[in-house]
Protein backbone atom coordinates (compact mmCIF):
# COMPACT_ATOMS: atom_id res chain seq x y z
CA UNK A 1 0.00 0.00 0.00
CA UNK A 2 1.49 3.02 -1.00
CA UNK A 3 -0.89 6.51 -1.12
CA UNK A 4 -1.65 7.36 2.34
CA UNK A 5 -5.30 8.88 2.91
CA UNK A 6 -6.82 12.02 5.19
CA UNK A 7 -10.70 12.26 5.02
CA UNK A 8 -12.30 15.79 5.76
CA UNK A 9 -15.99 16.48 6.38
CA UNK A 10 -19.04 15.22 8.48
CA UNK A 11 -19.44 13.01 11.00
CA UNK A 12 -22.90 12.41 12.44
CA UNK A 13 -25.44 10.18 14.00
CA UNK A 14 -27.99 8.35 11.71
CA UNK A 15 -31.47 7.38 12.85
CA UNK A 16 -33.33 5.43 9.77
CA UNK A 17 -37.06 5.34 9.88
CA UNK A 18 -38.09 2.02 7.50
CA UNK A 19 -42.08 2.55 7.29
CA UNK A 20 -44.04 -0.39 7.77
CA UNK A 21 -46.00 0.40 4.69
CA UNK A 22 -46.07 2.22 2.34
CA UNK A 23 -45.58 6.16 3.38
CA UNK A 24 -49.04 8.16 3.69
CA UNK A 25 -47.62 11.52 3.64
CA UNK A 26 -48.84 14.52 5.92
CA UNK A 27 -49.33 11.89 8.65
CA UNK A 28 -47.84 9.54 11.10
CA UNK A 29 -46.53 5.98 9.69
CA UNK A 30 -45.46 3.40 11.88
CA UNK A 31 -41.85 2.19 11.21
CA UNK A 32 -38.93 0.65 12.74
CA UNK A 33 -35.59 2.94 13.99
CA UNK A 34 -31.99 2.05 13.25
CA UNK A 35 -29.23 3.89 14.98
CA UNK A 36 -25.26 4.47 13.59
CA UNK A 37 -22.91 6.59 13.08
CA UNK A 38 -23.53 8.53 9.60
CA UNK A 39 -21.88 11.37 8.02
CA UNK A 40 -20.60 10.91 4.42
CA UNK A 41 -16.85 11.54 5.37
CA UNK A 42 -17.12 9.07 8.01
CA UNK A 43 -19.38 6.25 6.18
CA UNK A 44 -16.17 6.30 3.71
CA UNK A 45 -13.15 6.49 6.17
CA UNK A 46 -15.11 3.27 8.46
CA UNK A 47 -15.09 1.27 5.20
CA UNK A 48 -11.44 2.05 3.91
CA UNK A 49 -10.22 1.24 7.80
CA UNK A 50 -11.80 -2.06 7.31
CA UNK A 51 -10.30 -2.32 3.68
CA UNK A 52 -6.62 -1.79 6.13
CA UNK A 53 -6.52 1.67 3.76
CA UNK A 54 -5.60 3.16 7.70
CA UNK A 55 -7.05 6.19 6.53
CA UNK A 56 -7.39 9.65 8.90
CA UNK A 57 -10.05 11.58 9.78
CA UNK A 58 -10.72 15.23 10.34
CA UNK A 59 -14.57 15.71 11.89
CA UNK A 60 -16.09 17.95 14.16
CA UNK A 61 -17.97 15.80 16.94
CA UNK A 62 -20.09 17.38 20.06
CA UNK A 63 -19.05 17.01 23.12
CA UNK A 64 -22.31 15.19 23.96
CA UNK A 65 -22.61 11.46 24.45
CA UNK A 66 -23.12 10.79 20.72
CA UNK A 67 -19.25 12.52 19.81
CA UNK A 68 -17.93 10.45 22.70
CA UNK A 69 -19.43 7.45 20.94
CA UNK A 70 -17.78 8.17 17.81
CA UNK A 71 -14.87 9.12 19.12
CA UNK A 72 -14.05 5.76 20.44
CA UNK A 73 -15.74 3.86 17.45
CA UNK A 74 -12.77 5.61 15.15
CA UNK A 75 -10.10 4.96 18.20
CA UNK A 76 -11.17 0.93 18.27
CA UNK A 77 -11.13 0.76 14.21
CA UNK A 78 -7.96 2.65 14.06
CA UNK A 79 -8.80 5.84 12.44
CA UNK A 80 -6.69 8.73 13.59
CA UNK A 81 -9.23 10.88 14.56
CA UNK A 82 -6.38 13.38 16.68
CA UNK A 83 -6.42 16.37 14.47
CA UNK A 84 -10.54 16.66 14.70
CA UNK A 85 -12.62 18.71 16.43
CA UNK A 86 -14.94 18.37 19.80
CA UNK A 87 -17.17 21.44 19.92
CA UNK A 88 -18.99 22.43 23.01
CA UNK A 89 -22.44 21.66 20.75
CA UNK A 90 -24.43 18.72 20.25
CA UNK A 91 -23.04 15.82 17.49
CA UNK A 92 -24.71 16.65 13.93
CA UNK A 93 -27.63 14.34 13.47
CA UNK A 94 -29.05 13.18 10.15
CA UNK A 95 -32.76 11.68 9.94
CA UNK A 96 -34.35 9.46 6.75
CA UNK A 97 -38.06 7.81 6.03
CA UNK A 98 -38.20 4.90 3.97
CA UNK A 99 -40.34 3.12 2.58
CA UNK A 100 -40.71 -0.63 3.41
CA UNK A 101 -38.93 -1.40 0.08
CA UNK A 102 -35.85 0.19 1.41
CA UNK A 103 -35.81 3.91 -1.00
CA UNK A 104 -35.22 6.97 0.29
CA UNK A 105 -39.05 9.00 1.00
CA UNK A 106 -37.33 11.99 2.52
CA UNK A 107 -34.33 13.15 5.21
CA UNK A 108 -33.11 15.73 7.02
CA UNK A 109 -29.64 16.53 8.37
CA UNK A 110 -28.68 19.20 11.14
CA UNK A 111 -24.52 19.09 11.06
CA UNK A 112 -21.48 21.20 12.29
CA UNK A 113 -19.13 20.70 10.86
CA UNK A 114 -19.37 23.49 8.18
CA UNK A 115 -19.08 26.01 11.32
CA UNK A 116 -16.17 24.06 12.99
CA UNK A 117 -13.61 23.01 10.48
CA UNK A 118 -13.18 26.53 8.99
CA UNK A 119 -10.41 27.61 6.83
CA UNK A 120 -9.08 29.20 10.08
CA UNK A 121 -8.70 25.73 11.73
CA UNK A 122 -7.25 23.78 8.55
CA UNK A 123 -4.30 27.05 8.13
CA UNK A 124 -3.27 25.62 12.00
CA UNK A 125 -3.03 21.59 10.54
CA UNK A 126 -1.21 22.27 7.09
CA UNK A 127 1.56 20.79 8.36
CA UNK A 128 -0.38 17.31 9.11
CA UNK A 129 -3.01 17.48 5.76
CA UNK A 130 0.12 17.83 3.93
CA UNK A 131 1.66 14.53 5.11
CA UNK A 132 -1.48 12.75 3.20
CA UNK A 133 -1.34 12.24 -0.59
CA UNK A 134 -5.13 11.53 -1.32
CA UNK A 135 -7.80 14.15 0.28
CA UNK A 136 -11.28 12.99 0.18
CA UNK A 137 -13.83 15.69 1.25
CA UNK A 138 -17.70 16.01 1.38
CA UNK A 139 -19.89 19.19 1.01
CA UNK A 140 -20.99 19.35 4.80
CA UNK A 141 -17.53 21.64 4.50
CA UNK A 142 -18.68 25.10 4.03
CA UNK A 143 -17.90 26.89 0.52
CA UNK A 144 -15.17 28.95 1.63
CA UNK A 145 -13.15 25.69 3.47
CA UNK A 146 -14.02 23.59 0.00
CA UNK A 147 -12.61 26.36 -1.93
CA UNK A 148 -9.33 26.66 0.19
CA UNK A 149 -8.69 22.62 0.71
CA UNK A 150 -9.31 22.68 -3.41
CA UNK A 151 -6.73 25.24 -3.71
CA UNK A 152 -4.35 23.32 -0.94
CA UNK A 153 -4.35 20.22 -3.30
CA UNK A 154 -3.61 22.30 -6.21
CA UNK A 155 -0.83 23.61 -4.98
CA UNK A 156 1.02 20.85 -2.76
CA UNK A 157 0.51 18.31 -5.52
CA UNK A 158 -2.55 16.06 -3.47
CA UNK A 159 -4.97 13.94 -4.79
CA UNK A 160 -8.57 15.61 -3.80
CA UNK A 161 -11.80 13.40 -4.04
CA UNK A 162 -14.99 15.28 -3.24
CA UNK A 163 -18.40 13.90 -2.66
CA UNK A 164 -21.24 15.90 -3.55
CA UNK A 165 -23.16 14.51 -0.34
CA UNK A 166 -26.61 15.89 -2.05
CA UNK A 167 -28.78 17.94 -4.33
CA UNK A 168 -28.78 20.72 -1.89
CA UNK A 169 -25.05 20.37 -0.81
CA UNK A 170 -23.83 19.98 -4.01
CA UNK A 171 -25.00 23.06 -5.07
CA UNK A 172 -22.00 24.45 -2.99
CA UNK A 173 -19.48 23.51 -6.04
CA UNK A 174 -21.76 25.29 -8.25
CA UNK A 175 -19.56 29.08 -8.34
CA UNK A 176 -15.82 27.23 -7.50
CA UNK A 177 -12.95 26.94 -9.20
CA UNK A 178 -11.69 23.16 -8.99
CA UNK A 179 -8.74 23.19 -10.82
CA UNK A 180 -6.81 20.58 -10.06
CA UNK A 181 -9.63 18.28 -8.51
CA UNK A 182 -8.68 14.86 -9.26
CA UNK A 183 -12.14 13.24 -8.77
CA UNK A 184 -15.51 14.29 -8.39
CA UNK A 185 -18.18 11.87 -7.73
CA UNK A 186 -21.73 13.15 -8.28
CA UNK A 187 -25.33 11.57 -9.36
CA UNK A 188 -27.57 12.82 -11.93
CA UNK A 189 -29.15 14.98 -10.01
CA UNK A 190 -25.71 16.05 -8.13
CA UNK A 191 -24.37 16.56 -11.84
CA UNK A 192 -27.39 19.16 -12.60
CA UNK A 193 -26.70 21.14 -9.01
CA UNK A 194 -22.79 21.49 -9.56
CA UNK A 195 -22.99 23.68 -12.93
CA UNK A 196 -25.07 26.83 -12.35
CA UNK A 197 -25.61 27.01 -16.45
CA UNK A 198 -26.09 24.10 -18.49
CA UNK A 199 -28.54 21.20 -18.63
CA UNK A 200 -27.72 18.52 -21.04
CA UNK A 201 -25.55 15.94 -19.66
CA UNK A 202 -22.41 16.28 -22.33
CA UNK A 203 -22.66 20.26 -21.66
CA UNK A 204 -22.69 19.38 -18.05
CA UNK A 205 -19.43 16.72 -18.01
CA UNK A 206 -17.59 19.49 -20.34
CA UNK A 207 -18.36 22.71 -18.30
CA UNK A 208 -16.74 20.35 -15.39
CA UNK A 209 -13.78 19.59 -17.54
CA UNK A 210 -13.31 23.25 -18.28
CA UNK A 211 -13.39 24.04 -14.87
CA UNK A 212 -10.61 22.24 -13.72
CA UNK A 213 -11.92 18.59 -12.77
CA UNK A 214 -10.07 15.62 -14.16
CA UNK A 215 -12.80 12.67 -13.41
CA UNK A 216 -16.05 12.27 -12.77
CA UNK A 217 -17.36 9.52 -11.74
CA UNK A 218 -21.25 9.63 -12.49
CA UNK A 219 -23.79 7.53 -10.64
CA UNK A 220 -26.49 6.15 -12.01
CA UNK A 221 -28.20 3.54 -8.94
CA UNK A 222 -29.39 0.74 -10.59
CA UNK A 223 -28.23 1.47 -14.19
CA UNK A 224 -24.42 1.48 -12.38
CA UNK A 225 -22.08 4.11 -13.04
CA UNK A 226 -19.87 5.77 -15.63
CA UNK A 227 -16.04 7.27 -15.34
CA UNK A 228 -15.82 10.04 -17.87
CA UNK A 229 -12.31 11.98 -18.11
CA UNK A 230 -11.41 14.54 -20.98
CA UNK A 231 -10.26 11.78 -23.08
CA UNK A 232 -12.39 8.54 -22.22
CA UNK A 233 -14.83 6.69 -20.38
CA UNK A 234 -15.59 3.51 -18.95
CA UNK A 235 -19.08 2.11 -17.48
CA UNK A 236 -20.20 -0.67 -15.75
CA UNK A 237 -23.46 -2.38 -15.26
CA UNK A 238 -24.61 -3.63 -12.07
CA UNK A 239 -26.67 -7.01 -11.19
CA UNK A 240 -29.90 -6.10 -10.39
CA UNK A 241 -29.84 -7.11 -5.98
CA UNK A 242 -32.93 -7.00 -4.00
CA UNK A 243 -32.33 -3.91 -1.87
CA UNK A 244 -32.99 -3.49 2.10
CA UNK A 245 -31.13 0.26 2.91
CA UNK A 246 -30.32 2.70 0.21
CA UNK A 247 -28.66 4.68 2.10
CA UNK A 248 -24.80 5.38 1.90
CA UNK A 249 -24.72 3.22 -1.51
CA UNK A 250 -22.55 6.14 -3.22
CA UNK A 251 -20.32 6.50 0.38
CA UNK A 252 -19.69 2.62 -0.14
CA UNK A 253 -18.77 3.01 -3.98
CA UNK A 254 -15.87 5.66 -3.18
CA UNK A 255 -14.59 4.19 -0.49
CA UNK A 256 -14.32 0.20 -2.63
CA UNK A 257 -12.81 2.23 -5.38
CA UNK A 258 -9.92 4.34 -3.58
CA UNK A 259 -9.11 0.71 -1.54
CA UNK A 260 -8.30 -0.39 -5.56
CA UNK A 261 -6.99 2.52 -6.30
CA UNK A 262 -4.02 2.45 -3.49
CA UNK A 263 -3.71 -0.89 -3.95
CA UNK A 264 -2.78 -0.06 -7.79
CA UNK A 265 -5.76 -2.26 -9.27
CA UNK A 266 -6.32 -0.89 -12.84
CA UNK A 267 -9.80 1.33 -13.47
CA UNK A 268 -11.63 -1.14 -14.56
CA UNK A 269 -10.91 -3.11 -11.28
CA UNK A 270 -11.36 -0.43 -8.81
CA UNK A 271 -15.27 -0.16 -10.52
CA UNK A 272 -15.92 -2.69 -9.61
CA UNK A 273 -14.50 -3.02 -6.15
CA UNK A 274 -16.93 0.31 -6.10
CA UNK A 275 -19.85 -1.12 -7.51
CA UNK A 276 -18.91 -4.53 -5.34
CA UNK A 277 -19.14 -2.52 -1.84
CA UNK A 278 -22.10 -0.69 -2.71
CA UNK A 279 -24.14 -3.88 -3.77
CA UNK A 280 -23.04 -5.18 -0.36
CA UNK A 281 -23.82 -1.72 1.67
CA UNK A 282 -27.25 -1.91 0.01
CA UNK A 283 -28.08 -5.95 0.97
CA UNK A 284 -28.06 -4.18 4.77
CA UNK A 285 -29.24 -1.48 6.95
CA UNK A 286 -26.71 0.81 7.66
CA UNK A 287 -23.97 2.62 6.18
CA UNK A 288 -20.88 0.33 7.03
CA UNK A 289 -20.78 -3.29 6.28
CA UNK A 290 -19.09 -4.04 9.53
CA UNK A 291 -18.64 -7.53 8.31
CA UNK A 292 -15.82 -6.31 5.44
CA UNK A 293 -12.29 -7.83 4.76
CA UNK A 294 -9.79 -7.21 1.92
CA UNK A 295 -10.69 -10.43 1.04
CA UNK A 296 -13.74 -10.56 1.72
CA UNK A 297 -15.03 -7.33 -0.85
CA UNK A 298 -12.48 -9.55 -3.59
CA UNK A 299 -14.63 -12.44 -3.34
CA UNK A 300 -17.87 -10.68 -3.39
CA UNK A 301 -16.10 -8.78 -6.56
CA UNK A 302 -15.75 -12.30 -8.20
CA UNK A 303 -19.69 -13.20 -7.66
CA UNK A 304 -20.42 -10.31 -8.89
CA UNK A 305 -18.15 -9.72 -12.29
CA UNK A 306 -17.56 -13.26 -12.56
CA UNK A 307 -13.59 -12.88 -13.18
N1 LIG B 1 -30.86 -0.28 -6.76
C1 LIG B 1 -29.58 -0.59 -6.98
N2 LIG B 1 -29.26 -1.81 -7.44
C2 LIG B 1 -27.96 -2.14 -7.65
N3 LIG B 1 -26.93 -1.30 -7.44
C3 LIG B 1 -27.19 -0.08 -7.01
C4 LIG B 1 -28.54 0.35 -6.74
N4 LIG B 1 -28.48 1.62 -6.29
C5 LIG B 1 -27.18 1.96 -6.27
N5 LIG B 1 -26.40 0.96 -6.70
C6 LIG B 1 -24.92 0.94 -6.78
O1 LIG B 1 -24.40 1.94 -5.94
C7 LIG B 1 -23.71 2.95 -6.71
C8 LIG B 1 -23.96 4.31 -6.11
O2 LIG B 1 -25.34 4.48 -5.93
P1 LIG B 1 -26.14 5.77 -6.40
O3 LIG B 1 -26.07 5.86 -7.88
O4 LIG B 1 -27.46 5.68 -5.75
O5 LIG B 1 -25.22 6.93 -5.82
P2 LIG B 1 -25.55 8.12 -4.86
O6 LIG B 1 -26.86 8.72 -5.21
O7 LIG B 1 -24.32 8.97 -4.88
O8 LIG B 1 -25.64 7.34 -3.48
P3 LIG B 1 -26.15 7.87 -2.07
O9 LIG B 1 -27.52 7.28 -1.95
O10 LIG B 1 -25.17 7.29 -1.11
O11 LIG B 1 -26.12 9.37 -2.11
C9 LIG B 1 -24.27 2.78 -8.12
O12 LIG B 1 -23.36 3.27 -9.07
C10 LIG B 1 -24.45 1.28 -8.18
O13 LIG B 1 -23.19 0.66 -8.38
O1 LIG C 1 -26.53 16.56 4.49
C1 LIG C 1 -26.20 15.37 4.67
N1 LIG C 1 -27.06 14.37 4.46
C2 LIG C 1 -26.69 13.05 4.65
C3 LIG C 1 -25.43 12.73 5.05
C4 LIG C 1 -25.00 11.31 5.26
O2 LIG C 1 -25.15 10.60 4.04
C5 LIG C 1 -25.03 9.24 4.36
C6 LIG C 1 -25.62 8.38 3.29
O3 LIG C 1 -24.98 8.60 2.08
C7 LIG C 1 -25.70 9.09 5.73
O4 LIG C 1 -24.87 8.32 6.57
C8 LIG C 1 -25.84 10.52 6.23
O5 LIG C 1 -25.38 10.69 7.53
C9 LIG C 1 -24.49 13.77 5.26
O6 LIG C 1 -23.31 13.53 5.61
N2 LIG C 1 -24.91 15.07 5.07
Amino acid sequence: MNKTVLCIGASLVDELYFCDNCIIPASSNPAQKTTSIGGVISNIAQHLALLEVNPAIITAIGNDADGMFIKSSFDKSGIDCSHSIVANDATGKYVSILQPDGNLYVAVCEDNCGKYISVAYLETQTEYIKSFDILIIDTNLNIKTIQWLIHFAENHNKQLIIEPVSVAKAARLATLDLKGVFMITPNEEELVAMCSNDTLKEQLLVSLFDRGVETIWLRKGAKGSVVYTAKHSIDLSVPQIQIVDSTGAGDAALAGWVFGYVNEEDEMTCLQLGHTLALETLKRKGTVDTSLTPSALHKHKKTYYND
